[in-house]
């Protein structure tokens, strides 16, 4: 059966490099590994008009399909495929084409509530929490948003105000304390893959 490592902690603490260096990693052994971004569960709006959209607080996991992203992981976990979403920062929204993704025998799951969640708590073999000071966070926000998720300054240090810090100490960092392994020093922290990599290379004997 397929083995579920979920990765948390907060918006920019290092869980996309974090995951993209492990995959690395399994990838260098010809092992298959298939992961999943939490961010594209986000729900559906196209049925709001941007103003409403751009107003959404992004940092609560009601705004998550949790539903379906747990649906997804029950059928990877049988050994099936899924239909697998995907999402636009910039209109806020999910974008029409899925992507056929088959199952393998390690699932990588990546995003800020996926601790948060009980409904989802069962679904993960491994659980990790990259956790990096909010500072260090908020900076590198700044310049992904501003360069790659069409944000201006201005508009990040709003939303950061009045979502992202107050959602994180409600949601995402007591969820730190369902963690099997906490990761400091974010994407980079070599130590941490070396001693991953053969955990789950122990597990999938
Ligand atoms: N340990 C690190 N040292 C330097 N830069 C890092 C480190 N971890 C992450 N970054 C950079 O910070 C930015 C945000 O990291 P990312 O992995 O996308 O965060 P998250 O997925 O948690 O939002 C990216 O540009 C990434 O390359
Ligand atoms: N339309 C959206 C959707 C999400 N966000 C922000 O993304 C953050 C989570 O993604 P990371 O890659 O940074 O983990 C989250 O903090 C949301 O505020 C957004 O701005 N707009």
């Amino acid at each position: 059966m397929p083995l579920i490592i979920a990765i948390a902690g907060a918006s920019g603490s290092g869980k996309s490099l974090f995951t993209e260096n492990l995959l690395k990693e399994f990838a260098q052994e010809g092992k298959s590994v298939q992961v999943l971004r939490e961010d594209h569960y986000y729900r559906a709006q196209d049925h709001l008009p941007m103003e409403e959209r751009e107003k959404n607080n992004y940092d609560h996991p009601r705004a998550f399909e949790h539903e379906l992203l747990l649906e997804h992981l029950e059928t990877l976990k049988r050994g099936e495929a899924i239909d697998y979403p995907s999402y636009c920062y910039k209109t806020h929204t999910r974008m029409k084409e899925t992507q056929r993704l088959e199952s393998a025998p390690v699932i990588i799951v990546e995003g800020i509530m996926l601790l948060a969640s009980p409904e989802l708590q069962p679904m993960y073999n491994v659980k990790i929490f990259v956790d990096t000071p909010l500072d260090i966070c908020l900076l590198r926000r700044i310049m992904r948003d501003i360069a790659e998720r069409g944000r201006t300054l201005e508009s990040v240090a709003k939303q950061y105000e009045e979502t992202v810090k107050p959602m994180y100490h409600q949601f995402i960092a007591p969820s730190r304390f369902t963690a099997d392994v906490i990761i400091t020093q974010g994407g980079e922290n070599h130590i941490a893959l070396d001693v991953l990599k053969s955990h789950i290379k122990q597990r999938l004997l």
